[in-house]
């Protein structure tokens, strides 16, 4: 891939749900590696679906989308999902302790070439996160919304994803920790090249990165400069 080859590129894609509502149209669009995008639209409008597009949480019906320069569908989807990571509104977690959460992706057999983080890593981790007063042993039902959600990222970035999806990656958190989560986001695009797509409701605009807009206006996107 050369540096001009679009980290994502949409070539003719449409898509709607199977009640047949049309949600995008013939969209061609080209995303550059290393750039912050805020995904904006109404309620409705498709910011989720458009983000799960990308790694194949949904599937195009017509047209195709392409990633460093392949089609998507030539990537095996655990390994596609670890580079384009879809970090999603609703903080998921498994009935096991937050070290084993965070650990989740490591346990899977696609993954078995990633090295486990070791528990002083982890540590710092909930630290930057503001989760210093939380152990690696706790159980991960015990934690708020808010604090899973922080874990969920976290979990996300010890993947060391190309792609970062954020999906209101901030919206159970309170303004402090919202700042972090955004601002990681932010300082990972600017010093380690992460492409990052975020639809948040917050009024969040990167200080160190240009950023862009994707606005996604009746079935196309508009990219806004
Ligand atoms: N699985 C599904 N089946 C059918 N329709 C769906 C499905 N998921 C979403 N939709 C519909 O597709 C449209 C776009 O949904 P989507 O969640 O992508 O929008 P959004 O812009 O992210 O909305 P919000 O800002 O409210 O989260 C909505 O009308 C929604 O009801």
């Amino acid at each position: 891939m050369d540096d001009k080859t679009p980290v994502i590129a949409f070539s003719k894609v449409t898509f709607s749900y199977p009640n047949g509502k049309v949600l995008f149209q013939d969209l061609s669009l080209e995303l550059a590696g290393g750039s912050f995008y805020l995904v904006h639209g109404p309620s409705g409008s498709g910011k989720s679906t458009f983000l799960r597009l990308i790694n194949r949480l949904e599937e195009p019906s017509l047209g195709q989308l392409m990633f460093e320069g392949r089609p998507l569908t030539s990537y095996n989807p655990p390994l596609l999902r670890r580079e384009v990571l879809y970090i999603q509104q609703t903080p998921t977690s498994v009935d096991a302790t937050v070290r084993e959460n965070l650990l989740l992706a490591f346990s899977f057999k696609n993954n078995r070439d990633l090295t486990p983080p070791d528990d002083d890593i982890l540590k710092s981790r909930l630290d930057n996160f503001l989760l210093n007063d939380i152990r690696l042993d706790t159980h991960a039902s015990t934690l708020s919304v808010g604090q899973l959600q922080r874990l969920c990222f976290i979990r996300g970035l010890l993947l060391n994803p190309k792609v970062l999806l954020l999906d209101e990656p901030a919206s159970a958190l309170d303004e402090e920790s919202a700042r972090i989560v955004e601002e990681t986001a932010e300082r990972m695009c600017v010093e380690s090249g992460l492409t990052v797509l975020m639809v948040s409701h917050r009024t969040f605009r990167p200080a160190r990165v240009r950023h862009k807009v994707l606005q996604i206006v009746k079935g196309q996107i508009e990219l806004l400069t």
